[in-house]
Order: C-alpha cells, then structure tokens, then sequence
C-alpha cells in the first residue's frame, strides 16, 4: 500500500470516529457505545483544566503523550478506584474529627470538597455521587444545599451554569451560544425567589439549580456534558441581601408584572433556539409565577414545574401508600380526610392532583369532582381557607370549605391548624408550609384522635429547619403506629421496644428525574397531565405489599437509580400511548411505538450516562 493510500485509510476512518462521535455527542455512552474513544479538540493543561474531559492522575502513560501531558502530572498512574480511594479518604477526615456527629458546618465542609472535585473531574465527582448517594444527596442536594444558597457569596469560586439577568434583556438568543455544549437536554432554571422554604435568595437560588442537576445525573444518568443550570436574575426583594456588599446579584428589586414575564419570555425563546430537543425544568419560583408560567408554556414548549408538578406526583403516591399500608385497598382513597398546612405552589398542587385522583376513582363525573373536593381542609398562614376569606388566591378558591359544612364540623373560617385537626380528625396531616415546627406537641396530641388506624404525618417542608415536626416529637407524642414522610431526610427513630420508627422521604427527586428522562427518550414535545399521573402510579405501585404494611411507603434513596428508570419508562409508555412520543436520536418515534414494556425498560437502562473514563484521542479542531 502506498502512503498516500495509508493516509487516506487513515483518515477514512477518522472520520468514521468523528462521524459517530458527532452523532453520539462527545462524551460516550457507556452502555451503547462500548470503549470508542472519544475525540478531543484540546490538549495540555487545557484537558486537565476542563472537568469533562479530565481523568486527573488516571490518564494512562499513552494517553498522557497523545495529549501532551507528560510532566504535567504526578508519575504514577492510578486506577479510578485508586483516586476514589484517597478521595473519600479527605472526605471522612471530617467525620472523624466531628465528636458530636455531621453539623451544619461540617456538611458545608463536604459540601466544598465535593464541589472541587466536581470542577476538576465531573466523571469522578459522579462516580463518588452515585456510589454513596444515601450519604451525599443529602450534601448536594436537601439540606445542605438550602445553607449552601445562603452562603453562595462567600461560597462561590468557579462559575457554573448561566445567568441571565434584567441587564441581558435582548441579548439572550446571542448569549445562549457562550455555552460550550452544542447539546443540552436538561436545564434547570430558577429565579431565586422562594428557594426550599427559605424565601428569596436572589441569585444565590443557582444552587438550587446545581443540586437538582446533579441529581438528573446521578439518578436518571442523563450526560452531564449536557445539563446546564440556569439562573434568572430579575433584582431580589430580600433586603439583607440588597445591602450586602459581597451578594453576587442585581442589588435591585425584582421585576414584576410584563416586564418579568418578557425576560422570562426571552429565555425561553432563546433555549428552545439553540436546543430545540431541551427539557426546560421551573424550579422554586415563588407561587406567585409558578402557575402563571407554567399555564403559559406547557402547551408550546418541553417544559414542567417541579415544585407544582412533580411534588404532586410524590405526594399522592404517598398518599395512596397511606391507604395501603393501613391495608385497605386504594380505592378507599377518597374516603381519606386530608388536612393540608399551606397553600402555596406546592400545596395547591398537591391538593389539585389528589382531588383528581380521588374523583377518577369515583367515576370521573362532575359530581365525583365536586364530592372529592370536600375530602381537603386547607389551613394556610391566616388559618382555615373558607368561603369567608375576603382575598383569595384563585387557585387556591376550589379548596375553601362552605361556611355551612364548616359550621357543622364546629369550625370557622381562620380556625388554628389544631382545632382544624381536633374536629377533622384527618387520616392524614400534611405540610407545605415552610413554617419548622407548625406540627406542634398539641397539634400532634390533637392528632391522636384521628379516625385512622395509622394516621399519615408528612412534614414536606425544606430543608431540615423548616420542617413542620420531627419524626421524635411525632412518634412519641402520636405513637408507634403512624406513618412518616418528610421532604429532607431524618434517621430512623429507635422507637425503644425493639422496633424502628420508619422515616419516608416525601420529596420531588423521586420523580423529576424521571419525568426528565422519560420526556426525553421518548421525543414528546409537551410534559402532559397524562405521562405526570403515569410517573406518580410507577412510584405508588414500587413499594411491595410487604414494605408499605411496615410504614414503608417511598423507596430508600439508595434506589433512586431504579425507581427513576421505572419512572422514565412509565412516562414512555404513556406517551407512546398518547401519541405524543417522536422519538429521540436514532430512535424513531415509529419503532419506539412498537417497543413492549420490557423492551422500554432497557431501552431507557442503555441510555442512562454512566461514569466511566473513555479514551482519549486528539482530533484538530
Ligand atoms: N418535599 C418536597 O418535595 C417539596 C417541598 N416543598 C416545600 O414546601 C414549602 C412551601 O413551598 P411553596 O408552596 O412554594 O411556598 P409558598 O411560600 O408559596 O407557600 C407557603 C404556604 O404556607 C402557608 N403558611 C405560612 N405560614 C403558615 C402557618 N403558620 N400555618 C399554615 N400555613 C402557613 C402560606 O400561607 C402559604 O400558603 C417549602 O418549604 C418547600 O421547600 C416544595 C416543593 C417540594
Ligand atoms: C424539594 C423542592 O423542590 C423544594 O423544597 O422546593
Ligand atoms: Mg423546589
């Protein structure tokens, strides 16, 4: 063969590598791709200094001279396991220094360990991610990230994500393309103005933003070369914040009324540009704009709320838990009373989503609408929501009770959460308050009369301190026989008779990432009532007989890997039965259509990112 021939099969197959690499975007998909390398456009100290791309003293002696790094590490090669080994290493130093057990400071402490590894070595930090998630979701996600957006200011060292600001109004469709990546598939946007129940924080709410990523990476395996977090800053109204001279953000307050809304506008318009396919998640807008956004997206774009939506979908599957695990069947639902604390994006979200579940349960008539609404009592911060209310929030109007009925039951309008709770005597107590401590000791002592063989408590509220009870206080003042659910994770409670109180985790990441990942594969161009219902059967039917009847009604989050493909393939299903799915990839939308569930199933498993080290090779940009 002669040279120019040899080069020209060279470069044949190059371009056969770019090809598939372009096609499959730059960082390989593990399951589907094998070990095909992945190509390059940047060497030296530039790979080392892109977190994508850098496997840190993992870099393999051959690797090292392609990509111009011998001398610019440490001689000896290491295993990935190796590197993970001295990582965790750093990170339990703290425990062991910490007598008293993790504190708040000691988790800001893992909090920033984590997060230098995530700038140096995205493939590692989700390795280490998925690997303890029990142990670390509750770093880079709720609790800690509430005190991490607190403390973004001083927190902060490397920009991550974008931020879109009232200054940036008609720039955004160019500014889109300063993003590297020339696929996204998930973004997470936020505004900062009702972060976790800690009110406004500005643009420190990117946090927020981060946490929820991570979790769609570590849970649904979606690419992280391929989310990008996404701040809004329209101003603050948090005044601390407005006088600080460290705060990070506009120092002015928010924008309101059209003019918020054609930023938002803008954004919108700009993401779907440069990424037609993108999944847009809304995420702790205050309740003020949470409805209105959502009522004017969801119809034209690939867009949700989480804090309406995807808490409603793990609320009622927590719900129906409730039922069973008082084993009755779940068509005893809508015999459940609910007391609902606070009536705010998500309360009313979740009250919308169980009432409709209860009346599809009861025939699907008006008349089943109508039956079902007087199941729910809503006590927001002036107390219990009646017809007598003077102002009421629209949505929350369907919820108020008639003066007459609540006459009868000895109530009235504005009557305190422990009266409500004292003449309902609800099968379940739940809380989206924001409020730490609203379940109190006489509330709780209240609660003990409730009709209920095994009333449901679910504290929802974020992070920690804003719950609205412990499960101390609510096993011990309720008793033995309760099921518990809160939105931040508590430790099981030694109930002191050899037994376990259970603590549930009631919170949206059982299902966002899923809702995610299923919009995704399957190409639907809207996130309809349909395929979020599907997502919150799957996790309602995922707990075994066995498990609910022990008050186990949520999955441990060391399954969020699994519960997220079951939820993704669910949210497929229902859009192929919909007639929504197009397809995704190479994926056409008419074979998807012919896949059976076990065939969705694994088509969902082999598209899900794992963290694992491709090999490098260099290609000239
Ligand atoms: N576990 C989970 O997955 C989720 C939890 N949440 C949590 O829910 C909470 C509320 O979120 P949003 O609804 O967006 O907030 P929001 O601020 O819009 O609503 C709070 C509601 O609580 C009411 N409230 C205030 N004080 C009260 C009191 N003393 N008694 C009864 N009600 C009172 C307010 O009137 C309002 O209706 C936050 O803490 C958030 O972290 C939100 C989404 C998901
Ligand atoms: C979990 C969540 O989305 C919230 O607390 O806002
Ligand atoms: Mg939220």
């Amino acid at each position: 063969m002669s040279l120019s021939s040899v080069l020209l099969k060279r470069l044949q197959i190059q371009r056969r590598i770019i090809a598939a690499v372009n096609v499959h975007g730059t960082r390989s998909f593990t399951t589907m791709e094998g070990h095909r390398p992945t190509i390059v456009h940047k060497r030296s100290l530039d790979i080392l200094h892109d977190p994508w791309f850098n496997k840190g003293t993992a870099f393999s002696m051959t690797e090292r001279d392609r990509l111009d790094l011998r001398g610019l590490l440490p001689p000896n090669v290491m295993t990935s396991e190796q590197q993970i080994e001295r990582f965790m290493a750093d990170l339990k130093r703290l425990e062991l220094s910490a007598r008293d057990g993790p504190s708040d400071p000691n988790n800001l402490a893992k909090w920033r360990i984590l997060n230098r590894l995530h700038d140096r070595n995205e493939t590692m930090y989700y390795k280490v991610l998925i690997d303890n998630i029990e142990e670390y979701a509750p770093v880079v996600y709720t609790p800690t990230v509430g005190l991490v957006c607190q403390n973004y200011s001083g927190l902060f060292r490397r920009p991550r994500g974008m931020y879109f600001s009232v200054e940036d109004r008609g720039e955004m469709m160019s500014m889109v393309y300063n993003w590297p990546a020339d696929q996204v598939d998930m973004i997470v946007v936020t505004d900062g103005s009702r972060i976790l129940g800690l009110g406004d924080l500005g643009v420190q709410g990117i946090g927020i933003a981060i946490g929820k990523l991570d979790l769609y990476v570590a849970a649904a395996g979606i690419n992280p070369q391929r989310v990008l977090p996404v701040m809004i800053d329209v101003g603050t109204n948090n005044e601390k914040l407005l006088k600080d001279p460290l705060y990070l953000g506009l120092q002015e307050h928010r924008l309101d009324g059209e003019e918020y809304l054609a930023v938002i506008d803008e954004f919108m318009e700009a993401v779907f540009t440069r990424w037609p396919n993108v999944i847009v998640q809304f995420e702790d807008f205050q309740t003020k704009w949470a409805f209105k956004l959502l009522q004017r997206y969801r119809n034209d774009y690939r867009m949700f709320n989480d804090d309406v939506q995807g808490t409603a979908g793990v609320a009622l599957a927590g719900l129906l838990g409730a039922v069973r695990a008082q084993g009755r069947p779940m068509i005893d639902f809508p015999k459940m009373k609910i007391v609902v604390a606070g009536a705010g994006s998500a309360g009313i979200g979740v009250l919308n989503a169980a009432r409709k579940t209860m009346a599809r349960m009861l025939g699907d008539t008006e008349v089943a609408f109508e039956s079902a609404r007087s199941q729910f009592w809503v006590v927001d911060a002036n107390g219990l929501l009646t017809e007598e209310r003077r102002i009421i929030d629209p949505d929350a109007r369907p919820f108020a009770r008639k003066v007459k009925e609540t006459e009868r039951q000895g109530l009235r309008e504005g009557a305190k959460l422990v009266e409500v709770v004292q003449q309902v005597k609800p099968d379940v107590l739940l809380g989206l308050s924001a409020v730490g401590g609203l379940f109190s000791k006489e509330v709780l002592e209240a609660l003990k009369g409730s009709t209920s063989t095994k009333p449901a408590i679910f504290p929802m509220s974020n992070p920690t301190k804003n719950a609205e009870c412990t499960p101390e206080d609510a096993f011990s003042i309720v008793g033995d026989n309760i099921i518990f659910a809160s939105g931040s994770p508590f430790a099981n409670v030694d109930l002191g008779n050899g037994h376990l109180g259970h603590c549930n985790q009631a919170n949206n990441m059982f299902l966002f990432p899923g809702i995610g990942l299923g919009t995704l594969l399957s190409g639907s161009r809207i996130v309809s009532d349909g395929m979020l219902q599907a997502a919150a059967e799957c996790l309602a039917a995922y707990m075994t007989e066995e498990e609910v009847l022990q008050g186990i009604i949520y999955p441990s989050i060391s399954r969020i890997r699994d519960i997220t493909k079951e939820v993704a393939a669910a949210v497929i299903k229902e859009a192929i039965e919909e007639d929504l799915a197009e397809g995704y990839r190479e994926m056409d939308g008419r074979e998807l259509k012919k896949f059976n569930e076990e065939e969705i199933k694994s088509y969902v498993k082999n598209n899900m990112w794992s963290p694992e080290y491709p090999t490098l090779v260099y290609h000239k940009d």
